[in-house]
């Protein structure tokens, strides 16, 4: 994507030139919002602005309009969202639709009318369309029809990709988004129904080695395929985007590296020390049978992970054995 509209925004500023600047991470608590914090403070960031969920709702207009009134952050990184693995947006779509459709229509809004200097949006890798070429280009968005299960996520994250875009537009409002793979980490939701593929399956292989079960079910038929990234490698990723890249269109950013499910239940069950049989429930949506992102925008921009599979698995473990008491989701 080309033209006046795609020029950079970023005159006069640069996100890591000044660690003082308030930067307001929405989502603080959750798998990339956690990240994206500690990746922050580990760079210098003194002025950090967050709030829980309790503490401000992004559904609230008026509220979340208030709050930047009254903040006045510099920049805003947006990783509040309803968010579920296949079961959850399946289940729920009226949530992921609605929800998602209010978190970011008000915080996009209420920062360009607050003088936020810059903003990055999260999107998702799911806003492709089911059979999109692989390895998936930018310019695939819009291109074919979407995957059933998640369809009314992708369309409010669409939404999200196009708000960014008509701001930037219509208003010159440094708006930009950044589209991950599917990721994992500390922090994530480990919910044994509502959660993605990585943490539901480190979870139950715990659960039954713990437990001595001697089989773990798994959903589907094993064969799809899914790329995964450390969260710790997107946080470096969204720092890597707001400092150097302002344009119009979304910027993929994954790991570049993909397996079946069959191979990621193998190597979860190898690294939690799971003993037994896996039992494989076709019952269960499989989802999109292929999603590797084109990552070579963001590699040509200078950026890609550095966390392989397995080491990001046991560092994701090392962190479930350690707060397995408080994981309440
Ligand atoms: N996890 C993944 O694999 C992927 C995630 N992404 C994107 O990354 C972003 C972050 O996802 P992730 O960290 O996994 O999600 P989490 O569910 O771990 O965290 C989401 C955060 O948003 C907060 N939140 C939700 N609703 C509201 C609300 N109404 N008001 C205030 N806060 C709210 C949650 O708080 P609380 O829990 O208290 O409700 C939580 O802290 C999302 O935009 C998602 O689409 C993209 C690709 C893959
Ligand atoms: C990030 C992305 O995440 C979602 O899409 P998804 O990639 O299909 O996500 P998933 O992690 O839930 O499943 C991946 C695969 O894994 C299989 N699978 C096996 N066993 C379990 C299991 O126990 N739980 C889950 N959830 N899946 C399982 C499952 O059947 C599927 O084939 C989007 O809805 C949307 O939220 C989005 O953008």
């Amino acid at each position: 994507m080309g033209g006046a509209n795609n020029e950079s925004l970023a005159s006069g500023f640069s996100f890591l030139s000044d660690k003082s600047e308030k930067v307001f991470v929405a989502g603080h608590r959750g798998l990339v919002g956690s990240a994206i914090v500690r990746k922050l403070q580990s760079l210098g960031f003194t002025n950090i602005i967050v709030r829980t969920h309790a503490e401000l709702d992004l559904t609230v207009q008026s509220a979340v309009d208030a709050f930047f009134a009254t903040e006045r952050p510099s920049y805003v990184i947006l990783a509040a969202a309803k968010v579920g693995g296949i079961h959850a947006n399946n289940t729920y779509p009226a949530d992921f639709i609605a929800v998602n459709l209010q978190i970011q229509t008000n915080v996009i809004d209420s920062s360009y009318r607050h003088g936020v200097k810059k903003l990055l949006f999260l999107g998702s890798s799911c806003i492709y369309p089911k059979f999109a070429p692989q390895p998936i280009p930018e310019n695939a968005l819009l291109t074919g029809p979407l995957e059933s299960t998640n369809e009314w996520y992708a369309i409010a994250k669409i939404a999200g990709i196009k708000m960014c875009q008509a701001y930037r537009i219509q208003h010159k409002f440094d708006a930009i988004s950044g589209m991950p793979t599917n990721l994992y980490g500390p922090n994530d939701n480990f919910h044994p129904e509502n959660s993605h593929v990585l943490p539901a399956l480190m979870r139950r292989f715990h659960e039954a080695k713990v437990g001595g079960a001697k089989e773990v079910v798994v959903w589907g038929t094993g064969s799809p395929l899914r790329e995964f990234l450390h969260v710790d490698d997107l946080a470096d990723g969204v720092v890597f985007l707001m400092d150097s890249y302002s344009g119009l269109e979304h910027v993929n950013v994954g790991s570049g590296t993909e397996v079946t499910i069959k191979e990621l239940a193998e190597l979860v069950k190898e690294v939690v020390g799971f003993e037994g049989e896996l039992v494989w429930d076709s019952s269960k949506p499989d989802g999109t049978p292929r999603k590797l992102m084109d990552n070579s925008k963001i590699a040509e921009m200078g950026w890609t992970a550095k966390t392989g599979l397995k080491d990001g698995l046991m560092d994701t473990y090392k962190w479930y054995l350690e707060n397995v008491q408080n994981i309440k989701k």
